[in-house]
């Protein structure tokens, strides 16, 4: 699962330029195989010139009779097993070994990292053509896809049962190939999977309009003459049912091919505006927030007061400003790299942890004593929360692949979640500490789609807010989500702090509000 975390893919550009020597090295001893088998035809053609000027004579000559038979027999063998040569076996016998100790990406990682673009796409309404041409919102950062780079990710949307996007990368696998000198892929192959899943989304004259393009191709194309046979034959029974007058016909879905997918339900919808940018917090409640410093009644913080700068205001949603350096940071990131595995998520009926596609990252836990910095980190939260950390969890550690997102979820147990954090004993996730150790230059935000808010990472900040009321209930406008990562790494790091221990630095009780966090 390389796709899940950008770290990763670092290992498989090394296994790339590893694969590129191999083929150089195969590619040379290949040419000098050629060269050779090209000097024996020389040879050969030389002799053979002779011999035809004169034939009679030629062959009179007991000398070179001998040299004939010589050069069809034992010459023409060391001929024949040059070109039998299979030197491709070596090196494929280097590549396997390879596949031992070096990182390969699987297919498995193909349709991840395709359906990331897809869910791209989707959550910043890019356009297909740009993405093509390798624009992510108007600014240029990759090289082009082929026309076959676009067939291969219609054909994993395809094969993930996703219609719509098979039509969308088709249709521009279609338009490259129109413009391609070099074709990369066959224009029949786009017609096949273009036709079928513009019949799975509804469209049948315009599938059966395809599947005739590619008989014009391939008359004899049997799948297509089938698919042929079956559109028309449905075509026929909507149209009697339209001649009988049935109002109902007017109803069958024909899908303009440009339809976006299902909305699942309507946070979601709320969720991708807040990613992009297009839904922000009113200003009625901007307009009240402040920034100040603070050293949270702690002397030892005189010196050096942090940064606050209030985000919402209920729940309270603080930004702490500079509070991990870039040593630490790197620290963090050198120590998580090499234990990164696949981010899981708790099952809600069983308590089990398990990966699901809601939640795209790697994650990494840390403990204090593993290393001062990590354990600087850690009283840091302490001081900025005024919480004690004596019940927290380990430092999570986390990395976005392309596309690495996380969808809306709490970051408490609901009461229903019996089994949830049984184990630690230490009560419910009172409260969140979210660093961000990276800047994303495109996507990635934190956003809470129950109160509008979100939170852009810049590095060495901090988010911090309570996921609880003081009551001990769950509030469940923390609810909120990591959007897609559209351009670049996004590192961050969780310190969830639990209830146990805060009995005297956040009084429970039904009524309180949460301590402010005095300026
Ligand atoms: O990465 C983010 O912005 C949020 C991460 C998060 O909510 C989580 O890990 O629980
Ligand atoms: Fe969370």
């Amino acid at each position: 699962e390389l796709y899940t975390a950008l770290a990763d893919l670092k290992e498989v550009l090394h296994t790339e330029s590893t694969l590129i020597n191999s083929l150089d090295q195969y590619i040379q001893a290949e040419h000098k195989k050629l060269e050779l088998l090209q000097k024996y035809s020389e040879i050969y053609k030389q002799q053979h010139t002779e011999a035809s000027e004169d034939i009679e004579n030629y062959i009179a000559n007991p000398i070179n009779a001998y040299i004939l038979i010589k050069r069809l027999t034992t010459d023409w063998q060391h001929v024949e097993s040059l070109m039998n040569m299979q030197l491709g076996h070596d090196y494929l016998k280097n590549i396997s070994m390879y596949r031992e100790y070096l990182k390969f990406p699987t297919d498995e990682d193909l349709n991840g990292a395709a359906v990331a673009l897809t869910r791209l796409q989707d959550t910043y309404n890019l356009d297909t053509s740009a993405l093509a041409r390798g624009e992510l919102n108007g600014i240029k950062y990759s090289s082009e896809l082929s026309a076959a780079d676009c067939f291969e990710l219609g054909r994993q949307s395809y094969n993930n049962g996703d219609f719509y996007h098979t039509q969308l990368w088709m249709r521009e696998a279609d338009s490259r190939l129109n413009s391609e000198t070099n074709k990369t892929v066959e224009k029949s192959d786009i017609l096949e999977y273009l036709a079928f899943s513009t019949y799975k989304q509804g469209n049948l004259p315009l599938a059966l309009d395809l599947t005739n393009k590619l008989l014009e191709i391939f008359p004899a194309h049997p799948r297509a003459l089938g698919n042929k046979g079956f559109y028309e034959e449905e075509m026929e029974k909507l149209n009697e049912l339209k001649i009988k007058g049935d109002d109902e016909s007017e109803d069958i879905p024909i899908n303009d091919e440009q339809m976006a997918p299902q909305v699942q339900y309507p946070e979601r919808e709320l969720y991708e505006q807040l990613c992009r940018g297009e839904v922000t917090t009113d200003i009625a409640i901007t307009s009240k927030l402040k920034c100040y410093y603070t050293n949270n009644n702690n002397p030892f913080l005189l010196i050096a007061p942090f940064k606050v700068e209030e985000a919402y205001p209920n729940p309270k949603i603080l930004i702490f400003h500079d509070v991990m350096s870039d040593s630490e940071i790197d620290t963090i990131k050198r120590m998580a790299t090499p234990r990164f595995k696949r981010a899981t998520v708790q099952n809600y009926k069983t308590g089990e942890l398990e990966t699901a596609q809601y939640r795209i990252s790697k994650s990494a836990w840390l403990k204090e004593k593993e290393h001062k910095h990590i354990d600087d980190v850690c009283r840091r939260v302490s001081d900025i929360t005024g919480l004690t950390v004596e019940t927290a969890e380990e430092l999570q550690v986390v990395n976005y692949g392309i596309g690495g997102h996380y969808e809306p979820h709490f970051d408490f147990a609901r009461k229903e979640e019996t089994n949830a954090f049984k184990s630690l004993g230490t009560g419910n996730r009172i409260a969140t500490v979210l660093f961000y150790m990276s800047d994303v230059p495109q996507g990635g935000a934190t956003v809470f789609p129950n109160i509008n808010a979100a939170i852009w990472p810049k590095k060495g900040t901090a988010a911090f807010w309570y996921n609880l009321h003081p009551s001990g209930e769950g509030d469940f406008n923390t609810r909120h989500a990591a959007c897609p990562v559209l351009a670049g790494s996004k590192w961050v790091s969780n310190k969830w702090i639990h209830e146990q221990g805060q009995e005297f630095r956040r009084p429970c009780g039904l009524e309180q509000a949460p301590p402010e966090l005095t300026a």
